[in-house]
């Protein structure tokens, strides 16, 4: 089969900037990691994109660019184009001719009820601008066979799952755990199919609360919440929502979840309830797996916020379960979203399956992507 050189561009729910990484793939294995990189939006353009969470609601087909969301989606290509070249000039020479690029682009409306799912990224203009092959609009194929859009990161997972050392490569079943804005899981069993969903807030309601109430953008290291306490009736209103009773396949808006319910916390009891929410969250995805998971593995900027990791290992050693993060297993919990899109964008290529009904719900295992040449 195939070798390809991918590089992979992730700009999550978090707005926090772009993540790059580049990897070897023949589609169902990643065969060599290269480097990986990350490039931090300026305060000023992550409120810019924060406010066109607002203005993408009046999107109705997935082309509309209402207000200024086509310069927005024009700017957002353009960074990510320079944090190209920046990364592509950084590598050793061996990493220098990649055959592809994976862009998810900026998610800004994600409507699965309705089909509608929107990032905004030229992926043609992305082309010309780094002069290579670009993958791109990896989730609409999905939505138009059915599924909900969102994970598309579980196939990734599964392929991780294969490589794991000892003793976790033994540890089945296995749940990845993307703490992003929005977290979500992939619980990978000894044998059949991985199983995926979204969990609930991830990042995004500490971030919302200590940018407001804290004027820093997250609560880095978690040191805000150690100086406050759970407040255990605001963790049981957040859980009171019916998206956690409801079984996957399931898919989450940015703003599904809002800062509502923890009116009135102090800064410090808001930061740390809301870390138990991210933590409670993920456990009650439990309730919905076909057994219980023996290993979670902690992916995203959330596995550094140790109070999540640490309600998630309380709640897991009362099943007799393993919480360890991302490098502890020998991986790169920073770039995991990004080598994903790497490696989706190697499958699309392929003509792989990107999505499976037990990921998103799609009607069949389907491919994805848009491909646009430089
Ligand atoms: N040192 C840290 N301490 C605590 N939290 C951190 C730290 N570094 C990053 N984070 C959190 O991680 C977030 C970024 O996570 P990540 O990069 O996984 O998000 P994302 O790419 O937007 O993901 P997704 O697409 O899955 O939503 C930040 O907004 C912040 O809340
Ligand atoms: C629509 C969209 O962009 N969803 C994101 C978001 O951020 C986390 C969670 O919600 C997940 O569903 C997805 O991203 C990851 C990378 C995914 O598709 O696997």
């Amino acid at each position: 089969m195939a070798l390809l050189t991918a590089i992979g561009l992730m700009s999550g729910t978090s707005m926090d900037g772009i993540d790059l990484a580049i990897l070897r793939s023949d589609g169902a294995n990643v065969l060599e990691f290269g480097p990986s990189m990350a490039v931090a939006y300026d305060a000023a353009f992550r409120r810019r994109i924060e406010a066109s969470l607002e203005t993408a609601k009046a999107i109705v087909r997935r082309e509309d660019r209402p207000g200024d969301l086509r310069d927005l989606e024009r700017e957002i290509t353009m960074r990510h184009a320079a944090a190209v070249k920046d990364f592509i000039r950084s590598l050793p020479s061996k990493w220098q001719e990649p055959d592809l690029i994976g862009f998810h682009g900026q998610t800004v409306l994600h409507r699965p009820h309705l089909g509608l799912t929107v990032q905004l990224g030229d992926g043609a203009l992305l082309a010309r601008e780094a002069g290579f092959p670009v993958v791109y609009d990896m989730r609409a194929n999905d939505m138009i066979h059915g599924g909900q859009g969102a994970p598309l990161v579980p196939a990734y997972h599964a392929a991780l799952a294969r490589s794991l050392p000892e003793p976790y490569a033994t540890m089945k079943p296995a749940v990845f755990v993307n703490v992003g804005g929005i977290s979500n899981i992939t619980y990978v069993p000894a044998s059949g199919d991985p199983v995926a969903f979204d969990t609930g807030p991830g990042n995004t309601l500490i971030d919302q609360w200590v940018s407001r109430e804290g004027g820093v953008p997250y609560d880095a290291g978690g040191t805000i919440a150690s100086e406050g306490g759970v407040v255990a009736e605001v963790v049981a209103r957040y859980l009171d929502n019916p998206f956690f009773g409801k079984s996957g396949p399931k898919s989450l808006d940015r703003n599904d979840f809002t800062l509502a319910l923890a009116e009135g916390l102090e800064l410090a009891d808001g930061a740390r309830t809301l870390a138990n929410v991210s933590a409670e969250a993920i456990l009650k995805s439990v309730e919905h797996l076909p057994e219980p998971p023996r290993l979670w593995i902690v992916c995203g900027g959330g596995r550094k916020n140790p109070h999540i990791v640490g309600d998630l290992r309380l709640g897991a050693e009362k099943a007799a379960a393993e919480v360890i993060v991302a490098e502890d297993a020998g991986l790169d919990g920073d770039a995991t979203e990004a080598e994903a899109w790497a490696y989706l964008a190697v499958r699309s290529a392929l003509g792989l399956p990107l999505t499976f009904p037990t990921t998103t719900g799609c009607r069949a295992p389907v491919s994805g992507g848009v491909r646009a040449d430089p």
